[in-house]
């Protein structure tokens, strides 16, 4: 079909706008060039002017300096000496001219700039880095049949350089790297063998973040500043439904949280995972090696939930790293034994049973939520795997098939699982749990296959040799995986924790209120009525 031609007044009145809209575009830049050009002027006019004012400020600051650091004693006969001066040039021949000009020569002299010079391009150890780079990238990116290789033995760095700094240490702090058009880019094993050999050859020990323009064949290398590891357990200004996991890049995340850090304010970029009706990921998974911080999460993750919801723990490890939890308000079990962990999962599940029949019965009445669904319901399981076993050996039913109920119904029922596991036994995890828990954590050294398998997807950072405790990454669904240093919430209860990290988790604790509390959960065990079967349409409407 022929295309229609647009109507002339469309047509020229486009055409005068676009030319209008240039013109606009030519006036401004030129303004711009002539208000730079009179700035440099007046900035080459001023200087002199600038140096000695500069200076003068200078030489009072000193003298006032040292006037302060006079003993009291002295100043008397140093006002003295100072007035006889002034009294003597005064008498002397041109006296007051030549002490304007010595003032004026001194505040000159002590006004100059003292900052060093900036060098204009890398000194000689710089360039023999980028070279060195250049060259090892030699055999990766370039072909025999290539006519104009951008790579080539003793060939031009600058051109596949373009961009490039570094830092206090003389090594590479960001690169820019060309790359030619056929490097099969889209691969990953291909980007790993580069990444690996930029990661080398610019200095091990540091953290890079890679980041591909497939488009542009360009990779930027940046490298990572260290995440901060001491910032202890704080109240963190959020709302009801959200949980910070820990910190990252200020490049990773939008938002940024006001924190205390001694006696500083920061404003640090949180990982902020949102749980409730509305969440895409209402449950978590965290996976570790032994004493890499999973359990330190979980408590991070009990005392923010505590501010709004009721919490249920499980801890399979029985290490008793959760005791100062226990009897607190809103703790409605701690369990450490196979008995206690399957009668809390039993109740969790029905009270989740609970909460969707009322929640559907409203719904159907036209009703909003009743209030006895709305507080939400944590259960944390610390190393469930480990009932497992016990329960197979002692013929008793798994407390991990128990939490099916609350992982399938829980974010319409206000209720959040989150299962710390560690390596060695993560495969012993349900299916349910594994298809459930789509926000994810993995904390500790991981190869990269593991945190592929953990999180979904690789980061885009390299691992470091010397990893902290509580540092790891977070994956929210199908989210970007994100670098995370957990807050420092350690057991006050442990010798090993400072003073200020046990206060700063003693000031979250909520009251203690037991001994009723340790017989809540069997009143409410009791108390319950026989869960009604969930009506099926109403449930696949919650959970889709
Ligand atoms: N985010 C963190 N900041 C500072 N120290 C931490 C952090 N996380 C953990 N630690 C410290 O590391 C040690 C191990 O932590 P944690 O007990 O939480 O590890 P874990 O993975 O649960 O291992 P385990 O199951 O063997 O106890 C503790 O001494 C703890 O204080």
């Amino acid at each position: 079909m022929a295309r229609r031609p647009l109507p002339r007044i469309l047509s020229t009145g486009s055409a005068q706008i676009a030319r209008s809209r240039d013109l606009a575009r030519a006036q401004f830049a030129r303004s711009r060039e002539l208000a730079r050009t009179a700035g440099d002027s007046a900035s080459d006019v001023l200087h002199p002017l600038i140096t000695i004012t500069r200076g003068l400020r200078r030489l009072a600051t000193a003298g006032r300096r040292r006037w302060a650091e006079t003993p009291k004693d002295k100043r008397g006969p140093l006002l003295f000496l100072v007035a006889s001066v002034i009294l003597v040039v005064a008498l002397v021949p041109y006296g007051p001219l030549l002490a304007v000009i010595t003032v004026m020569a001194a505040a000159a002299w002590q006004g100059r700039d003292r900052r060093p010079t900036e060098p204009d391009g890398p000194d000689e150890s710089q360039l023999e880095r980028l070279r060195a780079l250049y060259e090892a990238l030699v055999p990766y990116f370039s072909a025999a049949d290539d006519p104009a290789p951008l790579y080539t033995h003793g060939g031009e760095w600058e051109k596949a350089f373009p961009e490039f700094e570094f830092d206090g240490t003389g090594r590479v702090g960001r690169l820019l790297v060309r790359y030619p058009a056929y490097f099969t880019d889209g691969e990953a094993q291909a980007r790993a063998r580069i990444e690996h050999l930029l990661t080398t050859k610019s200095g091990r020990g540091r953290e890079y973040h890679f980041d591909w323009d497939e488009e542009g064949n360009e990779l930027t290398v940046t490298v990572l500043a260290p995440l901060p590891t001491d910032i202890a357990a704080q109240r963190f200004v959020t709302t009801p439904g959200e949980t910070v996991l820990g910190f990252t890049d200020p490049s990773g995340v939008q938002r940024t949280l006001p924190l205390t850090h001694g006696a500083r304010q920061l404003d640090v970029p949180p990982v902020v995972w949102r749980t409730g009706i509305r969440s895409t990921e209402p449950h978590l998974l965290v996976v570790g090696q032994p004493g890499t911080g999973t359990s330190t999460l979980l408590r991070s993750i009990a005392l923010q939930a505590l501010q709004y919801g009721d919490v249920v723990i499980v801890e399979g490890g029985s290490t008793g790293e959760y005791a100062c939890l226990t009897g607190r308000d809103g703790v409605l079990a701690v369990e450490c034994g196979l008995a206690g962990a399957l009668a809390s999962m039993e109740w969790a599940a029905t009270e989740t049973e609970r909460r969707l029949i009322a929640v559907n019965r409203a719904r159907q009445a036209g009703n909003p939520p009743p209030e006895d669904t709305k507080r939400p319901l944590w259960l944390l399981l610390d190393r469930p795997t480990a009932f497992t076993h016990l329960a197979a050996a002692d013929d008793r039913k798994d407390p991990l098939s128990l939490l099916q109920v609350p992982l399938r119904h829980g974010r319409a029922a206000n209720v959040t699982v989150v299962v710390a596991e560690q390596w060695d036994t993560v495969d012993a995890l349900s299916d349910a749990v594994r298809q459930h828990t789509r926000a994810r954590v993995v904390l500790g050294p991981a190869t990269a296959g593991q945190l592929e398998s953990v999180l979904g997807a690789p980061p885009h950072t390299t691992p470091v040799a010397d990893v902290p405790p509580g540092r790891g990454y977070a994956r929210l669904g199908t989210g970007p995986v994100h670098r995370l240093q957990v807050p420092a919430t350690p057991d006050p209860y442990d010798d090993a924790t400072s003073d200020a990290h046990r206060q700063a988790v003693l000031e979250l604790l909520p009251e203690r209120t037991a001994p009723v509390e340790a017989e809540r959960l069997t009143n409410l065990e009791k108390a319950e009525p026989e869960p009604e079967p969930v009506p099926v349409e109403a449930v696949v409407a919650e959970t889709t």
